[in-house]
């Protein structure tokens, strides 16, 4: 592929507004929202072939920075962070940073910063449920997932299990199939992540308000 045709794919991404106005809704109404082919099929297979070929995962931990702890009974997923050094990963972070800025004008999230690492999830690993956030002790406002799995059936497993807050035991399941986004309030939505059969590739991010005081500078994760 010549550079201007892949200019093209990705800058091609832009995300439309209708889809924009519907995660604000969502959010709105009910917390969290979920949108099956969230980005253009050449930027999702991008990220896919990225994180399947290219990619050297390290294994994920619990905690930032000083407590950090690996914990192979709460998850085993493997991760990389994403800087933006690739064409692919640029126009990820762009997208959401249009997002980032819609959300910000319409709900006056004070969304500050975006910070997404891919994740692999090799045969029968798993992510027990969890917060993403507590309240009053992170940053993190928003929680993100895109999947990057092609032709994923009911057989596969590894399904995102979301429970809904107040509802004993209601909860909605996502298949984790390649174009959807997951988005919902971090502290609000307790989540896991089923065994898959084969190996589940993913994109999770979070968006940051900014902590930062005189005396203490907020960590970038
Ligand atoms: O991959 C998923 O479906 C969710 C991952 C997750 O909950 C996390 O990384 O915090
Ligand atoms: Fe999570």
């Amino acid at each position: 592929m010549n550079s201007s045709s892949e200019d093209q794919i990705l800058n091609g991404s832009a995300a439309p507004e209708t889809l924009f106005e519907g995660i604000a809704q969502d959010l709105i109404q009910r917390g969290y929202s979920i949108i099956p082919n969230a980005l253009s099929p050449a930027l999702t297979s991008r990220l896919s072939a990225y994180a399947m070929e290219t990619i050297d995962f390290d294994p994920a931990g619990i905690g930032r920075a000083s407590q950090f702890h690996q914990n192979e009974f709460v998850r085993t997923d493997e991760i990389c962070w994403i800087q933006g050094t690739a064409a692919v990963t640029t126009a990820w972070l762009n997208w959401m940073d249009c997002l980032k800025s819609y959300l910000n004008q319409r709900l006056f999230l004070g969304l500050f910063s975006y910070e997404s690492h891919f994740a692999h999830y090799p045969p029968g690993s798993f992510y027990k449920r969890h917060l993403d956030a507590f309240s009053g002790e992170s940053n993190r406002v928003l929680s993100t997932v895109f999947y990057l799995n092609s032709d994923w059936g009911k057989d596969d497993g590894g399904e995102l299990v979301i429970y809904l807050p107040n509802e004993q035991d209601d909860c909605v399941s996502v298949t984790p199939l390649a174009g959807t986004l997951v988005i919902f309030l971090s502290e609000e939505f307790p989540h896991e992540v089923l065994p898959a059969n084969r190996d589940r590739f993913s994109i999770a991010g979070w968006f940051r308000v900014n902590n930062s005081t005189a005396q203490r500078v907020d960590p970038p994760r």
